[in-house]
Order: structure tokens, then sequence, then C-alpha cells
């Protein structure tokens, strides 16, 4: 291999999916010998401790119908446990450094429902009051790393830098910049304002299915290559980065590997987050309800795939790109999904419904609703997921579906619906149509329904 890149950038996150596609972009771009990755787990020290001994390097497995194709990506010069405060904000005080990237998850931007930092969480209040006393001392949620690495970088006079958000959310860069603005205001409003004035949030549509890594893939490489990893990286050959931003200080010349820099990333977004995104969920709880495990079993299953053709095709009289693109974005989700060679589970995707939901499904319930329509799609996606909070398919993941949890198994499911829905939008368990149709489609998901059909 040759010597690592020197740090230029700042991950925070390293999952699978930044080492299958931000990673994979800076490797595969023209200029790559100069940029390096400091990476940082999210909070679990796992990542870091599988790739510290093998000084970064990992093997992306590119999962294809035509078999595994293993490739080294050195791009990680440095990677970090989340715990090792003192490097991060050394990292974000020197000025070489141009980029930081997060995928931290969807609940990792501790959103309240206005968008705003919610400051009813324990992790945030007492983020807040260690910031407060010490602006060097260790916080431990993403919003908060960030601002105080930015504090770092203002003590430095390091300059402008950009934050780009690579995460499954709408608006991802002003969702990561509000979040951070209102930590770094209930710590220092100068900080803040220095923020406002100096920080680049940038925006991106982040794609390509990227399962965990199994025992199965680790034998494989050994197999494939020869060599033990001991974290390997599954992938699918797809991958689309759409990204706006300034890039004040810089950035790798993605564009070469493929990326497409624009000013309006919105339009790919809704229909990656709508289409893809969307309809991952409905399988993730109707396709593991009907006793499917994966995303390939669950959309070869004609019952899954009508629902999730009803689904797009709710979904797709909203989008704002031409019609015959999206026909054909959709043949291609099909022919992904189907990917025999790749393995991703359904019980991975339902982590989270209380949070992806909302950004996934309500917008077209929204505008199919506006409209005068009863999305039956939608509402099969809405009953199977008060299914899975009832006990059935996929096991409940979710540290912020208390409320629906409660709301879920507080009696019969006639009773429940409206309380569920209302967790997900206030209000929303008032539309008697929608709540008619949701009871309906959950009991077409009644397992002893399925099998006596
Ligand atoms: N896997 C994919 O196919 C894919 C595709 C597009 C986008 N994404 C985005 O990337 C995110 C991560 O996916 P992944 O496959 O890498 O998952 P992963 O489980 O491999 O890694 C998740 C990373 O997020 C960190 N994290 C988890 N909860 C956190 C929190 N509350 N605060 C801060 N950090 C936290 C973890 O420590 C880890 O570093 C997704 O949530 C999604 O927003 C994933
Ligand atoms: O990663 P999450 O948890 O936001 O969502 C699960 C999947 O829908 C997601 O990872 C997709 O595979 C991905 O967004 C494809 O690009």
């Amino acid at each position: 291999m040759p010597p690592a890149p020197p740090v230029r950038m700042i991950h925070l996150g390293i999952g699978n999916f930044h080492r299958a596609h931000q990673a994979w972009y800076t490797a595969h771009a023209e200029d790559a010998a100069d940029w390096g990755y400091a990476g940082f787990t999210g909070n679990s020290p796992r990542i870091s401790d599988a790739l510290a001994p093998q000084d970064g390097l990992y093997t992306l497995v590119t999962q294809g119908a035509d078999g595994d194709h293993p490739e080294v990506i050195g791009c990680l010069a440095e990677v970090h446990p989340a715990a090792d405060h003192e490097a991060l904000l050394t990292a974000f005080a020197d000025p070489k450094v141009a980029v930081v990237t997060i995928t931290v998850t969807e609940q990792g931007y501790l959103r309240g429902p206005d968008g705003r930092l919610d400051t009813s969480q324990d992790v945030v209040t007492d983020d807040i009051a260690t910031a407060g006393s010490d602006p060097r001392a260790a916080v431990v949620s993403a919003p908060a790393r960030i601002a105080m690495g930015l504090a770092a970088r203002r003590a430095a006079g390091a300059g402008a830098i950009t934050i780009l958000s690579c995460d499954n959310l709408p608006a991802n860069g002003e969702a990561a910049r509000q979040v951070v603005i209102d930590f770094a205001e209930a710590v220092d409003p100068e900080l803040a304002a220095w923020i406002a004035a100096t920080v680049d949030f940038a925006t991106s549509m982040v794609d390509r299915i990227t399962p965990a890594t199994t025992p199965a893939l680790a034998a494989r490489v050994e197999e494939l290559c020869g060599w033990v990893d001991a974290s390997p990286v599954p992938t699918e050959p797809f991958h689309e980065w759409v990204v706006a931003g300034r890039f004040p200080a810089g950035r790798p010349r993605w564009e070469t590997a493929g990326a497409r820099m624009v000013d309006d990333v919105e339009p790919y977004e809704q229909r990656k987050l709508w289409l893809l995104n969307g309809s991952h969920s409905l399988l993730a709880y109707a396709g593991s309800i009907r006793g499917h495990e994966t995303v390939e079993q669950a959309i070869k299953d004609p019952v899954c795939r009508g629902w999730v053709e009803l689904f797009w095709a709710e979904a797709s009289r909203h989008l704002v790109l031409p019609q015959e693109e999206n026909v054909a974005y959709r043949q291609a989700l099909v022919e992904r999904f189907e990917n025999p060679n790749i393995r991703h589970n359904l019980a991975q995707i339902a982590h989270d419904g209380s949070t992806k939901l909302v950004v996934r499904t309500l917008p077209t319930i929204r505008e199919e609703r506006a409209a005068g329509r009863v999305p039956r799609g939608c509402a099969t996606a809405l009953a199977a997921w008060t299914l899975h909070l009832r006990g059935l398919g996929a096991p409940v993941a979710d540290r912020l579906a208390g409320p629906a949890l409660e709301a879920a198994t507080s009696g019969p499911l006639d009773a429940v619906v409206p309380k569920v829905l209302d967790t997900l939008a206030p209000g929303l368990g008032s539309d008697t149509a929608l709540v008619a149709c949701v009871l309906e489609q959950a009991a077409l998901l009644d397992p002893e329904v399925v099998q006596a059909g």
C-alpha cells in the first residue's frame, strides 16, 4: 500500500456506510493522495479497536450479481474512539483540515419535533454543563462534539471549514447547522455567532446499500485475499453522491470519482428518501411480519412487492424530478433490492422507526391527503410499524420509541392506531379515513390472515 495520505478531513461515525461511501469516493478521487481522514467513532470504540491494529486499512467487498470484488481502502490515516476527545480537538484546530463528514444516524442529531436541539434529553443537558465549565472537556453527543471542535478551531485561528452531513435526513446540512448552533448558543453565544458567520454546512444525498459486517464476510475475505480483516465492509456496486456546499477550505475532487456537485440537493434527496428508504422501512416492518429476514426475500414476495409498488406510485406523484427518470429509478431499485449477493437484514433497517418514518413516509401522506386521496401503500407501512411495536416481525430497537410503544400496547388495535399516529405527527390520529385504512391494512398483515390467504 502507498503511505497514508495526510489528514485533511475528519469523519464522525466511522461505521460501515462511511467506509463504503465517502471513504470510497475519497480513495477514488484523482487527488486521493492529498486527502486523508482522521476518523472517529460515534460512540462505541468497536470499529476503532478493530481498525487501529490494521493502520486504518480495511477490505471493501463490492457484492454484485457477478460476484464479490474486494479492494483495500487506505484513506483512513488515523482512527480514534469517540472517547479520544483531545484528538478530535487537535484535528479541528488544524488549519489543513478542510472538511468534516458525518454519519451519526438520524437520532444522533438529537433534534426535537421542531428541528431544534432537543434540550429535554439528558445527554444534551449533560454536555451543555460539561462544555460550559470547560470548553476542552470531553462531551459525548454529536452536536456537542462538533460545536466544541469548532470552538477549538476558532481559538486556534484556523479559519473556515465545511461540515458535510451524510446521513439519511432531508436537508441534512441545515439539520446539522441548527443543532450545532443551538448547542454553541447554550454554551457561548459568541461561538454561535462565529460558527454562523464562518462555517459552511454542506448538504448531501448519499446512496449505497451497505449492510452490517458478518462473520461470513470476514471468512470470504480470507478466502479471496488471503488476509484476515477484523472489520471488512460489504456493499453493493451502485453508488451515488449529490453534494451542495461552498467548501471554503477546499475538498477532494470527489466529482472525478462520480459525485455530482449541485446547487440544490432537495429533489434528489426527496426521491431517494421517499422511494428507497421509504420502501426499505415498509419492507422492514411488513416483510418481517410475513416471515422474511432480508430485503431480497421480501421484495421477491409478490404481496410485499405489490405494497411497495403502491407506495412508490403514491410517493412518485409528488416528486419534482421528471417522471420518466423516476420510473427508471424504481426499476433500478427493484434490481438493487433483488441483488442475491447482498444480505441486508430487515431487522437492521427496522431500527429507529419513530424517527425514520417521519421523514420517509409522512411527507407523502400529507401530500396525498391534501389531494383528497387515502394512500394505502403508506397506510401499510404505518400498520406494519404499529404491529411491529406490538411485538410482530423484527424486534423493536429504537431509543426514542417510548411514547409510540406505550401507545401501541395500550389496548385493542382499533383503539391504539390513532394514538400511535399522533406520536408521529400530532393530529394525524384524528384523520379517520387514514386510521380506517391503516386498520384494514393491519388486518391483511395479521399472520393468521396471511396464512389463511
Ligand atoms: N448503511 C447504509 O446503507 C447507509 C446508506 C446511506 C446513508 N446511511 C447513513 O449512515 C448512517 C450510519 O449507517 P452505518 O451503516 O454506517 O451504521 P453503522 O452501525 O455501521 O455505524 C453507525 C455509526 O454511527 C454512530 N452512532 C450511532 N448512534 C449514534 C449517536 N446517537 N450519536 C453519534 N453517533 C452515533 C456509531 O458509533 C457508528 O460509528 C445511517 O444511520 C444513515 O443515516 C447509511
Ligand atoms: O441507514 P438507515 O438506518 O438510515 O436506513 C436503513 C436503510 O434504509 C439505508 O441504510 C439504505 O440502505 C441506504 O440509505 C441506501 O443508500
